[in-house]
């Protein structure tokens, strides 16, 4: 089918590699190609490259670079701190609370963890999307070892009172885990104030590489986690395996440049959505979800009753946007997340998450403003 017009709304999924980054990179494919584990000039390239990069990453987060340990993306860095504190604390207790509308990175870890014995607290939330935080100390006892709980949605944007989480959990003396990997780029994220035990993130939501992640383990905490992999000793023996030098460097770099501008550039994107949202809620029918909740500013998920939202993304065919989160998209399951928020199954799956970035422009917004409100009339003429 032609397509004329193009614009992509779906940075929640991925974002596109900046071109400097992308120029960063390409020396540590070529003349500085050296595996940096090597003890010669190729080697000590490599590595002070990677240790640049961590740096970057840790000014970008506030934690100290020798917190960070660099995996494949944010899905094995999740394998790796679950399995690994699970392994190394369950001499202490086997039960790990966590919510229905984490990420299926989180959520397919808990059900394994669940088949190896251990007890998983799934908290509920409400309409909006927000936990009740009085649920969350009630569901901690004697054997809850982890809290898992993200910063941001991935579908609705909305952004969880971590720092109010923070002290309910270290209070029961319990750590707290958190995917940070939607906030991170798109609000502050400061893990020194946040004070979490481990965290998660990913490279390609930030405009570096796919194929990097991080797991950040806190030092003052003295969390401890096993290794789950065994090889050359890379990472402090964490994440052994020759390191992927390039994209580690690319990661880096997309972190020093995000970090100068989250705030003015969140600030031009909110502007966008504001203007978006208050176009597109004058179709009958349409609510925003997680709309007066603390949300990230580039996130809308919006809900057309009676309206398919398979057709209606079929149908906007110009505009790359995505039904509920991308892992999901090929499959016609409601999303969980909007599940768990009340929504119907019907009213779940006449949802769409339109996610802004860098590149997005007012005029994109103009665009798909009109286009939604074409389509949208279209398919409910179709109904009648
Ligand atoms: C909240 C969240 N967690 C984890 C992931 C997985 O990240 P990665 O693709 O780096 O494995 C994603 C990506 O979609 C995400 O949005």
């Amino acid at each position: 089918m032609a397509v004329k017009r193009k614009i992509y709304l779906d940075y929640n999924a991925t974002t596109p590699v900046d071109a400097r980054v992308i120029d960063a990179m390409i020396p540590y494919f070529t003349e500085k190609f050296g595996n940096a584990s090597s003890d010669h000039v190729f080697g000590w390239d490599a590595g002070e490259a990677v240790e640049t990069a961590r740096e970057q990453i840790g000014r970008l987060i506030t934690c100290k670079p020798t917190e960070i340990i660099f995996t494949s993306g944010a899905t094995e860095a999740a394998n790796l701190a679950l399995f690994g504190f699970c392994e190394r604390n369950k001499s202490k207790g086997n039960h790990i609370i966590t919510c229905r509308t984490e990420h299926k990175a989180v959520l397919d870890i808990m059900s394994a963890l669940e088949r190896k014995g251990f007890k998983i607290t799934y908290l509920d939330v409400d309409q909006t999307g927000n936990l009740d935080l009085q649920e969350l100390k009630n569901s901690i006892n004697s054997k809850t070892i982890l809290v898992c709980l993200m910063l941001s949605n991935n579908e609705t944007g909305l952004v969880h009172p971590l720092k109010k989480i923070e002290k309910i959990v270290h209070e029961k003396g319990v750590k707290l885990m958190s995917d940070i990997t939607q906030a991170v780029g798109k609000i502050p994220v400061d893990l020194s104030e946040l004070n979490l035990d481990l965290a998660i993130f990913s490279s390609h939501k930030i405009y570096g590489p796919k194929g990097v992640g991080a797991l950040y383990i806190n030092k003052k905490n003295q969390v401890e986690i096993e290794p789950q992999y065994f090889g050359g000793g890379q990472e402090k023996g964490m994440r052994p395996g020759t390191l992927n030098v390039p994209g580690i460097v690319g990661f880096g770099k997309a972190a020093e440049i995000i970090s100068s501008g989250i705030e003015n550039e969140s600030v031009r994107i909110m502007k966008m959505r504001q203007k978006m949202e208050s176009e597109l809620r004058k179709i009958t029918g349409a609510v925003v979800n997680s709309e007066y909740s603390d949300r990230l500013p580039n996130t809308t998920n919006i809900s057309f009753k009676d309206i398919g939202g398979e057709l209606l993304l079929r149908k906007l065919n110009s505009l790359a946007i995505s039904r509920g989160s991308a892992c999901n998209s090929n499959t016609v399951k409601p999303s969980h997340v909007l599940k768990a928020m009340g929504l119907s199954d019907d009213l779940a799956l006449s949802s769409i998450r339109i996610s802004l970035g860098r590149k997005t422009s007012m005029e994109d917004i103009e665009f798909t403003v009109m286009e939604i409100k074409r389509v949208v009339g279209e398919l409910k003429k179709e109904m009648v």
